[in-house]
């Protein structure tokens, strides 16, 4: 491997810079990923291993991240539990049988990667070929609460009101529905790994909506059975999940070698929460990159310095990049994370 930074300070080892990649780093910023957009649905992109890969490389040659991200969804493994997915012009993602009680949980299967996601498995194959050890390749999954939320609600939510509404009703189901949710990400994870992914990232993007009670009970078990999981694998797991600083240490408990953390809570204190023993993800305003340059630079370097080189951090933004962004700011921010953590 030419560039494993991104590994090593997975591991907490002593690195020459601070490495870096974004989430959501291939998209609709780039005008090389809307090229190939203007000709094909995303979820043709998807299910296309030779598009998937190119667009997954393209945010490596272009902006010189330190890992890839396989280019894929949160939501593809759904489909082969029995939903009905659509990605809407201009709406998001789309379930349209959503799931609202014992009888949809109980017609839910669990997932066989091989048959369900073959083109996942077949795009990092590809990627890893392509990347000839360039840079390390990162898997992913969404979450239990986060997948649980889009089956339920049948997409995005302000309230996550039929969600909560089912958790606080019908607890049995809701654990029920958690724990073939949490194999179900397990086993897809596990696939990703055998298929050639060398780090996995858990992104739980909205359990920032639930009170730090309400996330140790009925979501910290299901997290922690598939960090636990996980461990089997070997490969470092980055546990992502977004707006949750107020229980960052039920975060940590509930397992990950690197806890990510969103913009919201200064990094120092973050990782104070977490422990050293942890490495750290993050964390960087994702509307940062609209400001010019030199505000993006002090705003990289304060990160930097709360991180005030400490083996095991990872520079990343706290969210996904925002479509709008123009790409030139995200390689100078890359430049200027290389640049201002160069250690002697
Ligand atoms: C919540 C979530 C989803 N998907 C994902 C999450 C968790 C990450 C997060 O919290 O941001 C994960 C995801 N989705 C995508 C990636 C690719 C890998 C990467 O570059 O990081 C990853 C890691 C591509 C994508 N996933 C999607 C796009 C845009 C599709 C397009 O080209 O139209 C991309 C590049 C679609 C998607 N997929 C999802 C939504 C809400 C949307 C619509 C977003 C929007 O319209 O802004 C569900």
């Amino acid at each position: 491997m030419k560039n494993d930074l991104f590994l090593r300070a997975c591991r907490r080892e002593k690195v020459e810079y601070t490495p870096v990649w974004l989430m959501r780093q291939a998209g609709r910023y780039m005008e090389e990923y809307m090229k190939i957009r203007r000709k094909h649905t995303f979820l043709e992109m998807c299910k296309t291993p030779e598009l998937a890969a190119e667009v997954t490389l393209q945010p490596v040659n272009r902006i010189g991240v330190d890992a890839a991200i396989l280019f894929a969804d949160i939501l593809l493994p759904l489909e082969g539990m029995g939903m009905d997915l659509e990605f809407a012009k201009g709406e998001g993602p789309v379930l349209h049988n959503p799931v609202r009680n014992e009888q949809d949980v109980n017609n839910l299967r669990l997932i066989e990667p091989e048959e369900d996601v073959p083109y996942v498995l077949e795009a990092i194959k590809l990627v890893r070929k392509e990347l000839d050890g360039r840079v390390p390749l990162i898997g992913f999954s969404g979450a239990p609460f986060t997948l649980a939320s889009y089956m339920i609600e049948g997409g995005g939510s302000k309230t996550y009101l039929n969600c909560k509404s089912l958790m606080w009703q019908a607890p049995n189901v809701w654990h029920e529905l958690m724990d073939k949710i949490a194999k179900v990400v397990v086993s897809y994870l596990k696939a990703q790994v055998e298929a050639g992914a060398q780090a996995v990232q858990v992104f739980d993007s909205w359990v920032g909506t639930l009170s730090p009670k309400d996330y140790q009970e009925y979501v910290m078990p299901h997290s922690r059975f598939v960090m636990e999981q996980l461990k089997e694998t070997s490969v470092p797991v980055i546990h992502f999940a977004n707006n949750a600083s107020t229980m960052l240490e039920k975060v940590t408990e509930a397992g990950g070698d690197v806890i990510g953390v969103d913009w919201r809570i200064n990094l120092d204190q973050a990782w104070q929460r977490i422990g050293y023993d942890k490495a750290i993800q993050g964390n960087l305003d994702p509307v940062t990159l609209m400001a010019p340059p030199k505000v993006i630079e002090q705003k990289v370097k304060d990160i930097l310095e709360q991180a005030d080189n400490r083996p095991g951090h990872i520079f990343n933004l706290g969210h996904g990049i925002n479509k709008e962004t123009p790409v030139e700011n995200v390689i100078a921010m890359v430049e200027a994370v290389q640049k201002h953590s160069k250690r002697s």
